[in-house]
Order: C-alpha cells, then structure tokens, then sequence
C-alpha cells in the first residue's frame, strides 16, 4: 500500500522541525563566482546544466537538516533545452537519496489526455518528483489525471488557487454574480474535488490536492483557509516578494499544521551582498538562509 502524501510530508516537516520548503530557481548569473569561473553568461546549454547541477547537489546538502521539501522551478532548467532537463533530473535523484521530498514547480494543467501525459512525465514512477504545481484554470477534468496518479503513487498535487504576483488581483479577485471571487470559487471546487474519494485524504485530515495561496495575499488567507480546510497551502511569495512570518500565520490551522511556507531567492542566494558581490562560502551562507526560515516558522508554529 502507497503512504498518501500529506503523511510523508507531515513525518518529514517532523524530523526537520518545521514544514518549510525551499525553492530552487537557478539563475546564471547569480551563480557562485567559484563554478562559473565569473562567467556572467554560459557558453552553451551544457556549461548551464552542468553549472546547475553542481551548485544544486551542494546546496541540498546545506538545506537538507532545515527543510522536508524542496522545489525546484522547471523553467528555470527547460531554458536550457535538453541539458537542462537532465540537469533537473538528476537533481530529483539528488535530493531523493538525502530524502528530501521533491515538489516539482511546473503549474502544468491541460485537457484531460494533456494533464495525464503531463502527470505521468514528472510524477511517474521511478523518475518522478514527489509533487507537482498544476494549473486549475481550465477546469477540474484538467486537474483529474494528476490527483489520479497522485492517489496511485503516494503524490501530492498543489493547484494555483490564489497567486502571489501583482496581476493575480486583476482575475484571482473579480467578483462573480453570486458574491464570490473567482479565487474563492476555485477555492470551493478544490476543497470539492480534492475530497472526491476517501482515498484522497490522508490519515493526518489533509488532501493530496493542496492549493497555492501566495504570502503577499495574507487577507485572503482566512477565509481560504475556512473554505479549503482539508487542503494543505503551499505558500510562496515569503521573504523576496515581501511575505512575512506574520503574514503567513492565517495559512495554518490552529494546531500549526495546514501550510508550507517556500521561500526561494531569499535563501539561494543568501552568499549575494546588496551590491552584487558574492560572499566565498556561498554554502554556508545558504545553509543559514534555509536555516533562518526553518526558525522564522517554527517560532510562530510554538
Ligand atoms: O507555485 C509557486 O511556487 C509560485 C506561486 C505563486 O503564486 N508565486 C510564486 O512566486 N511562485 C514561485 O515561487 C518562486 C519565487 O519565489 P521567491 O524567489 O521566494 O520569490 C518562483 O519559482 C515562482 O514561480
């Protein structure tokens, strides 16, 4: 029998002491000066992949006593075609083999025959990540494939429910003929469809289709939290966006449990100083990142 997984995670955020997440959006130009040799631009989809992986398999050692569950941002690897890819690849079989969990940051989402291609490639078994951002605006038949194969495999499946960038108001907050927002009518149809068959849910209450409501959004966050109380939040938008420990409080349940707290640029690149030099011993300087927001969420969890 598969372990569903909102168990997994919860055992994981356990042994970490907090149920954060850090994000992986390699960038080259902000790689460390000691893998690129200071070079601010690659010399070919190789050079990038390579750079990636290297800094990658070091920066899931600095994170792995701090964080459960990392997620790596795939259009940050596909930029760089086909090495790219396989540079992601293997960073899943990296961060695996230090058990840390794998949430893939893909937001994919199609037709139905589209979503289940898409399931398949990157939470399949043997090579697939442990979970999977998808896009529930085309509708609930788009999300069916991907928590079909999650429910078979043990993954978890995260769909955009209100997004942290600026522009996300302009739909995520329009205000239909029956009084809800079309994010609060998103809201309504995962906690629906995330609770479609008993074997959904977890033995800790939560959902393998969590939802993601962004930490700059934090007004909405309560009334999400009352409408999709089996969903487990991904929360970005902490820390480089603005998000703050305060403003993510409203994502938990009262037993502390009920959200992910992600933060990506303001722990990988906690070596940068503000005038865009590096600090030598990026590694470190990364582990105290991932450190600092491990601590920021547990003091507010206590
Ligand atoms: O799904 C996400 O992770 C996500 C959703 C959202 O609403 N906002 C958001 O910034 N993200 C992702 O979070 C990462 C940025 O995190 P920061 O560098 O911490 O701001 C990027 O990979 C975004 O695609």
């Amino acid at each position: 029998m598969v372990t569903h997984f909102a168990d997994k995670f919860y055992e994981a955020a356990a042994a970490k002491g907090a149920p954060v997440c850090v994000g992986i959006d390699p960038v080259f130009s902000k790689m460390p000066k000691k893998l690129t040799g200071g070079a601010d631009v690659p010399d070919d989809d190789q050079h990038a992949a390579e750079v990636f992986e290297k800094y990658t398999v070091a920066l899931l050692e600095a994170v792995a006593p701090y964080t459960p569950i990392v997620k790596p941002q795939l259009a940050c690897f596909e930029r760089y075609h086909a090495a790219g890819f396989v540079a992601y690849h293997n960073i899943v079989q990296a961060a695996q083999g230090l058990g840390i969990m794998v949430l893939a940051d893909g937001k994919r989402g199609d037709i139905g025959i589209s979503s289940d291609h898409y399931a398949n490639g990157l939470l399949g078994s043997p090579d697939g990540a442990d979970a999977l951002t998808v896009n529930p605006y085309l509708g609930m038949d788009g999300v069916e494939p991907f928590v079909k194969l999650a429910a078979a495999e043990g993954k978890g499946i995260f769909a955009l429910v209100r997004t942290s960038n600026p522009g996300s108001d302009g739909i995520q907050s329009h205000e239909l003929a029956d009084g809800r927002t079309v994010a609060q009518m998103v809201a309504d149809e995962v906690f629906r469809f995330g609770r479609g068959d008993k074997a959904y849910i977890g033995d800790c209450g939560y959902s393998l289709l969590g939802a993601v409501v962004g930490a700059t959004k934090s007004s909405d966050a309560k009334d999400l939290r009352e409408r999709m109380s089996e969903q487990i939040f991904l929360v970005p938008g902490f820390g480089a966006q603005g998000g703050t420990a305060d403003d993510v409080r409203a994502c938990f349940n009262e037993n502390g449990t009920g959200a992910i707290i992600t933060a990506s640029r303001s722990v990988i690149y906690a070596y940068m100083n503000g005038d865009g030099s590096q600090q030598d011993d990026w590694k470190s300087a990364i582990a105290a990142g991932a450190k600092d927001l491990n601590e920021q969420i547990a003091a507010i969890l206590k």
